[in-house]
């Protein structure tokens, strides 16, 4: 984690932001794998990645010794059409071998799933090879919306917790569900962090990162503000 640093990429198009970061992330499981034998990214749900991961599911990578998992996960049965390893799953349907691990329970159930991720991190302290993340309109990335009440201790980038029980406030319309999310201080354990964004989420990430008083900025701020790892923003219209 030797470069840090915060680069914005402008694309043309969704197609070039999504081969721009499919490749990213190709070296940067390519080169993780030639270090220590495996790669770890954690991936983040929606949909504005997807493309990009069906472009990545189609690289020549051993993908056996390939973990994936969500930066965050929606507290619903596996099977849901709101389950973002679900989603995953169908994207990468390309990548013989490929193991993905889930935040949550089959069932979805909040307290049983932020028991089994904290259990599952704990098997992968050491830094993620990259973290992609998303973001909403609200300006959150992974689960940590705004006015959430568990807000607080999971954006902060020293806390003790890898995995935590998020319950969005309100609940969003388009996925009402509580969430396990990453912590701020497990995704930024990380030698490369990448945002992906689209359309007007870059206006949404330049009022973010212009507002406001330190101990209340909004969630993608506080995390990009803490990223001691090179952060590259990628947006496209
Ligand atoms: O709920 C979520 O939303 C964000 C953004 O999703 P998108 O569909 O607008 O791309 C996503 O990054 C996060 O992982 C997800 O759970």
């Amino acid at each position: 984690m030797a470069m840090t640093g915060r680069f914005e990429h402008i694309h043309d198009s969704a197609e070039t932001l999504a081969a721009a970061l499919a490749e990213e992330l190709r070296l940067a499981c390519e080169a993780a794998i030639a270090r220590r034998g495996r790669a770890v990214l954690a991936l983040a749900g929606g949909q504005t990645p997807l493309p990009l991961y069906r472009r990545l599911a189609a690289a020549p990578l051993p993908w056996s010794q390939v973990l994936l998992l969500p930066t965050d996960e929606r507290c619903v049965p596996h099977d849901h059409p709101a389950c973002n390893v679900r989603a995953l799953g169908e994207a990468f349907a390309a990548a013989a071998g490929m193991r993905l691990a889930s935040l949550t329970t089959e069932d979805g159930d909040p307290e049983r799933s932020e028991r089994a991720a904290r259990d599952l991190l704990a098997g992968y302290p050491e830094p993620f090879d990259a973290v992609l993340l998303g973001m909403g309109g609200d300006a959150h990335v992974a689960s940590l919306f705004p006015g959430a009440p568990q807000l607080v201790e999971a954006l902060d980038p020293d806390g003790p917790a890898d995995a935590c029980r998020i319950d969005p406030q309100p609940l969003p319309a388009q996925a009402p569900y509580p969430r396990i999310s990453l912590t701020a201080a497990r995704l930024l354990r990380t030698r490369a962090l990448y945002l992906a964004i689209t359309g007007d989420k870059r206006d949404v990430l330049h009022r973010a990162l212009a507002s406001g008083a330190k101990n209340a900025r909004p969630p993608v701020a506080a995390v990009l503000d803490a990223a001691t790892a090179p952060v590259h923003v990628h947006w496209s219209p």
